[in-house]
C-alpha cells in the first residue's frame, strides 16, 4: 500500500466540479481541501507521512463533515455511499471514524468494518492500521486465518475491528468477550455484495447483538420528514424512496446509537435488502449528476452506475469459442494481429494494448478456468519467449499463496527483465475473488476472458483499473452470440452509453496461423494438469522452468542436469525434498511423453490418458509419422 502511495499523491482527481464527474476527460486535478478542511491536523499529518496523501478528496471531505457534524447528536443518520470504483471510499469512511476516536478517553471497541473477503479485509486493515497506529488506536483484523482462541484474546483490546461476516458471527456466538455496547460505527464495505449472501445469517446475528431499535408503528407517516439538502459538491439527500420503505412502518426515535455506513460502487437501492439492516434517516451520497432520475426512484431494478472517466471500455467480438485463447494472446500483444484485420484496428490495438510494463488482469468465470488458463498462458509465454510472469489468483489457492501474489503485484517485487522489443509483463489470471475492492494501482488493463453475467460483476472487475484518476483499459472477449446480451447489460446500466464500443476481430485458426501456438500448448496443458492430479506438481506453484523446457521437447535429460546444476543446495534436507518432488515431476512428464527410462508407462492414469484420448493417441503416434 505504502509503496504505491508516492505515485498516488500526484495523480489526483476531481470528484466535484459543479458539472459532476467529467465523463470523457483525462485525469483531472484534485481540488485541495486546503485550510477549509475539517480534517484534524494530526490525522492530516499521518495521512501525508504514512500514505503520501496530501489532500482529501471532496467526496471524502463531504462525508467527513457530515458524519462528524452529526456524530454528537443522539439521532444520527445512517450513511449510504455510492461512488465509482477507485474513488477513495475506504478513506471516506475511515477518516471520520478515526477522527472521532482521536480524543477518546477509554479504549473500547468503537467501530466494526465488515468486508466480504479475506484479501479485501487485509487490504482495509493495512490502510486503517497504518493510520491508527500513530494514535495508539488498536485495530484488529479477524478473518479466520488464525485460531479463534488466539483472536479471542486480542479482541477485548480492539478499538476498530475488521472482520469477514462468518468470523464475526463466530466471535459473537463464541462468548462474551466481544463487547458491542460501545460500538458507534458499523461499516459494510462492498455492502451490496455482503447483503447478497446470507453468510450464516450474519445480519440476523449482528444487528440484534448491536441493539435493535424499537419503533412505534405509524401508518400516517409515509415519507421520511427530514429535508433534502445539498452538501458541497455532492448531493447529500435523504432518499425518500429508501427512507419511506425502511422507516414508514417504523417511526420513532432510535434507542441504539450505532451509525451504519454502507459503501459500494454498485450500491443496492433495493429496500427489501436494506431493510434487514435496520437503517434510519438514510443519507445517500452519490456524485452530483449521477443520482437516480426522479422517474426511476421507485424502480428497484432501475439502478444506473458510472465508471471512472479515465477508463476506456471495448468489446472484442470473435467468431467462435475456439478463437478465444488466440484472441487473448493478440490482446496481450504476444502474437501479432492477423493481417485480415483492418489497419485502423491494428493501430488501436498497438496504441492501446501493447503497453510496456503494467499489470494485466484476466478474469474468468470460475476458479477452474482461471487455473487452466493461467497454466496455458504460462506455457505460451515460455514457448513464445516472452519475458514476464503469469500468476494465478483464485479462492482455491492457499491464503499464503494469495498473499504472495498480491504482495508481489502490489509492491512490484517481481524483478523481470525485458527490453523494448520484448517488454516485461505481469499477467494475473483470476476469478472474481479479485473483482471487488482490491486496490492494485499497477493494473493498466483488465480483460474479461469470460463475459460476466451481471453488470455489477462487470463494473467491479473493470474497476480494478483506472483507479485514483489513472488511465485504464477494459476489454471483454465476446463470442458473437454473446454480443447482444453484453450490449444490453452495459448500455442499460452505464450512464454513458457511448463509452463502450465493440469491435470485430478476425482470427485465423488454420495450421499456418499463430493459433498453432495454442494447439501445441493445449497438449502440454493436458500433461501439466495430469501431473497436478497425481500430486507431482503443486497447483499453487508456478510451472518450474525445467518442466516447461521438457514440455517444449528440449529433452528430459538435458533439463534434469540443468536442474541439478542450477540448484547447488539440492543435497541439503530441504533441497532433497524439493529435488525428490521435482524428479517426480520429470518422471511424470516422461511418462506422459511415453519416453520413461524403463520403457514403461508406469502411471495407470496417464496410460488411460494416452490410450483413450485423441491427444494421447497423437502423442504416441503422431499423424505425420504414420
Ligand atoms: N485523497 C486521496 N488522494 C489521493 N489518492 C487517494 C485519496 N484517497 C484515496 N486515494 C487512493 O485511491 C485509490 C482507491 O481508493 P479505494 O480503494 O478506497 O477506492 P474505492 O472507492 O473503495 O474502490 P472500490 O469501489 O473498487 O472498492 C487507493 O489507492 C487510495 O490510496
Amino acid at each position: 500500500m505504502k509503496a504505491g502511495m508516492s505515485d498516488v499523491k500526484r495523480i489526483l482527481f476531481d470528484l466535484g466540479s459543479s458539472e459532476g464527474i467529467p465523463q470523457n476527460s483525462g485525469p483531472s486535478k484534485l481540488t485541495p481541501a486546503g485550510t477549509k478542511s475539517i480534517l484534524d491536523p494530526r490525522l492530516r499529518k499521518v495521512l501525508s507521512s504514512q500514505l503520501g496523501i496530501q489532500n482529501v478528496l471532496h467526496m471524502q471531505e463531504v462525508v467527513l463533515e457530515y458524519i462528524l457534524s452529526t456524530s454528537s447528536r443522539s439521532r444520527t443518520g445512517d450513511v449510504v455511499l455510492c461512488a465509482p470504483t477507485g474513488s477513495g471510499k475506504t478513506l471516506a469512511y475511515a477518516l471520520p471514524i478515526i477522527q472521532d476516536m482521536l480524543d477518546r478517553r477509554m479504549p473500547r471497541l468503537r467501530a466494526i468494518v465488515v468486508v466480504p473477503t479475506r484479501d479485501l479485509a487485509n487490504q482495509v486493515f493495512t490502510v486503517l492500521s497504518t493510520l491508527t497506529k500513530p494514535f495508539g488506536i488498536f485495530t484488529l483484523c479477524t478473518i479466520g486465518s488464525s485460531a479463534i482462541a488466539e483472536e479471542a484474546l486480542a479482541i477485548p483490546n480492539a478499538e476498530i475491528l475488521i472482520a469477514t461476516p462468518g468470523r464475526l458471527v463466530d466471535h459473537i456466538n463464541n462468548g462474551d468477550y466481544l463487547k458491542l455496547s460501545d460500538v458507534k460505527y458499523l461499516v459494510l464495505d462492498e455492502s451490496d455484495r455482503l447483503l447478497e449472501d446470507s453468510y450464516q445469517n450474519w445480519i440476523d446475528v449482528l444487528i440484534p447483538a448491536l441493539g435493535r431499535r424499537t419503533y412505534a408503528f405509524d401508518e400516517s407517516e409515509n415519507r421520511c420528514p427530514v429535508p433534502r439538502a445539498s452538501y458541497g459538491i455532492l448531493n447529500l439527500a435523504i432518499r425518500p424512496d429508501i427512507a419511506m420503505r425502511t422507516e414508514s412502518s417504523f417511526s420513532g426515535l432510535s434507542q441504539a446509537n450505532v451509525r451504519k455506513i454502507l459503501a459500494s460502487a454498485t450500491q443496492t437501492r433495493n429496500p427489501m435488502r436494506l431493510y434487514k439492516l435496520d437503517l434510519r434517516d438514510v443519507c445517500f451520497f452519490e456524485p452530483r449528476g449521477f443520482e437516480a432520475d426522479e422517474g426511476n426512484r421507485d424502480k428497484i431494478s432501475g439502478d444506473r452506475y458510472t465508471v471512472p472517466a479515465t477508463m476506456t471500455e471495448r468489446g472484442w467480438i470473435i467468431g467462435s469459442l475456439v478463437e478465444k485463447p488466440t484472441a487473448l494472446l493478440q490482446l496481450l500483444g504476444w502474437i501479432p494481429l492477423d493481417s485480415d484485420n483492418t489497419r485502423g484496428l491494428k493501430s488501436v490495438l498497438e496504441e492501446r494494448l501493447v503497453s510496456q510494463g503494467g499489470t494485466k488482469l484476466v478474469f474468468t468465470n470460475s476458479v477452474d478456468s482461471a487455473h487452466r488458463l493461467c497454466r496455458l498462458l504460462e506455457l505460451c509465454a515460455f514457448s513464445l519467449g516472452r519475458s514476464g510472469k503469469v500468476l494465478e489468483m483464485s479462492g482455491t489457492l492457499s491464503a499464503k499463496r494469495r498473499k504472495f501474489v498480491l504482495e508481489a503485484v502490489k509492491e512490484k517485487a517481481l524483478s523481470i527483465e525485458g527490453n523494448s522489443t520484448n517488454p516485461p509483463f505481469v499477467v494475473v489470471v483470476c476469478s472474481d475473488i479479485l473483482a471487488r475492492g482490491m486496490d492494485i494501482l499497477s493494473v493498466d488493463t483488465v480483460i474479461n476472458y469470460d463475459t460476466p453475467a451481471h453488470i455489477s460483476t462487470y463494473l467491479h472487475r473493470a474497476g480494478r483499473t483506472a483507479r485514483a484518476g489513472r488511465h485504464g483499459k477494459v476489454f471483454t472477449v465476446l463470442v458473437s452470440n454473446q454480443v447482444r446480451h453484453f450490449r444490453s447489460m452495459v448500455y442499460e446500466a452505464e450512464r454513458d452509453k457511448r463509452k463502450v464500443k465493440t469491435i470485430d476481430l478476425k482470427i485465423r485458426t488454420d495450421g499456418d496461423s499463430d493459433h498453432s501456438v495454442i494447439v501445441r500448448n493445449l497438449a502440454s496443458l493436458r500433461r501439466v494438469l495430469s501431473s497436478e492430479r497425481y500430486g507431482a506438481l503443486q497447483r499453487d506453484e508456478s510451472l518450474p522452468e525445467f518442466m516447461m523446457h521438457s514440455l517444449c521437447k528440449r529433452g528430459v535429460h538435458e533439463t534434469r542436469s540443468k536442474y541439478e546444476d542450477d540448484n547447488p543446495n539440492h543435497n541439503s534436507e530441504d533441497g532433497k525434498a524439493g529435488h525428490k518432488r521435482r524428479r517426480t515431476v520429470i518422471d511424470d512428464v516422461q511418462d506422459v511423453d511415453g519416453v520413461d527410462e524403463d520403457g514403461d508407462v508406469r502411471n495407470a492414469g496417464f496410460l488411460h490418458e494416452i490410450l483413450y484420448t485423441q491427444i494421447g493417441r497423437n502423442l504416441l503416434h503422431p499423424p505425420s509419422a504414420s
